[in-house]
């Protein structure tokens, strides 16, 4: 059992969308170097459960500690200042640019080139997905191609890369698994393991009950907005699972 300080802790928070009690009361917790799974069927207000951990949404009420202090995001970005960092299905990579220039999207690394103009410091970028890539174990031939050339898993490896290098301390990941094939759900699948072992705090989200099963150390069910259950994985299985997405 995993017994640290907890890295993220919500408590009790609610997000209601005028009448839509999309999430009531809801809690969870993540520890360092844990993995959190959150199911539900669909509604259940998984969605919401990120929005509201990570900027999007200011909650109706309830609390979000990061490291034992409460915290706000008045936005995305700022929740990410605050090492709380979302990867969306969509990835938000820029294709035709490299795998360094994409950790740096929005956030190019400057140098000044002849004492005065300030260009473009590519070598930080190449060094930057190098290292992250190998902090990762995960291998490319070519660091510096487009990162259109590369596989779903491979893709998703970058955007987990990106959060990594930025000191993400928490990483929420949208169904990470959901449009990939086997082999490559497994590479994604050890990455998390990977961000376990360097003590990141992940939460995912999916419908996939074997990725579930294979990765992470807790799950919190949502039914209707509600909590319907939370697990340690070692104490449950697929069935009941199940049964406290669908209730009855
Ligand atoms: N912006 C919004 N305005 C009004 N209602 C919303 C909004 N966002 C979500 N809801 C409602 O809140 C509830 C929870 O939705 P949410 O998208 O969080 O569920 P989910 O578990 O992510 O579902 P799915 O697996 O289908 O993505 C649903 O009833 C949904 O219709």
């Amino acid at each position: 059992m995993n017994s640290a300080a907890p890295l993220l802790e919500v408590r009790n928070l609610s997000r209601y969308f005028g009448a839509v009690k999309a999430l009531d009361n809801c809690s969870l917790v993540v520890r360092p170097g844990e993995v959190v799974a959150l199911a539900g069927d669909n509604g259940a207000g998984k969605t919401t459960m990120i929005k509201a951990i990570s900027g999007v949404y200011p909650p109706t009420s309830g609390e979000i500690l990061l490291e034992g202090k409460p915290v706000s995001f008045s936005s995305p970005e700022d929740a990410r200042e605050q090492g709380i960092e979302t990867i969306y299905q969509d990835l938000a990579l820029a294709d035709n640019l490299s795998i360094g220039a994409n950790i740096y999207l929005g956030r190019e690394p400057m140098k000044k080139a002849f004492g005065f103009l300030p260009v473009l410091d590519r070598k930080a970028m190449a060094k930057a997905a190098e290292e992250t890539m190998a902090l990762l174990d995960f291998h490319v031939k070519r660091l510096e191609a487009p990162v259109s050339n590369f596989s779903g898993g491979q893709r998703q490896a970058v955007a987990i890369g990106r959060a990594v290098f930025w000191n993400a301390k928490i990483l929420i990941m949208d169904e990470p698994t959901a449009a990939l094939g086997v082999p490559e759900q497994r590479k994604v699948v050890s990455l998390i393991k990977s961000l376990k072992s360097q003590g990141k705090g992940v939460i995912f989200i999916s419908h996939n009950l074997q990725d579930i099963f294979a990765v992470s150390d807790r799950i919190v069910v949502l039914r209707r907005g509600v909590v319907a259950g939370a697990r340690n994985i070692v104490d449950t299985d697929h069935n009941e699972v199940v049964k406290l997405m669908v209730g009855g």
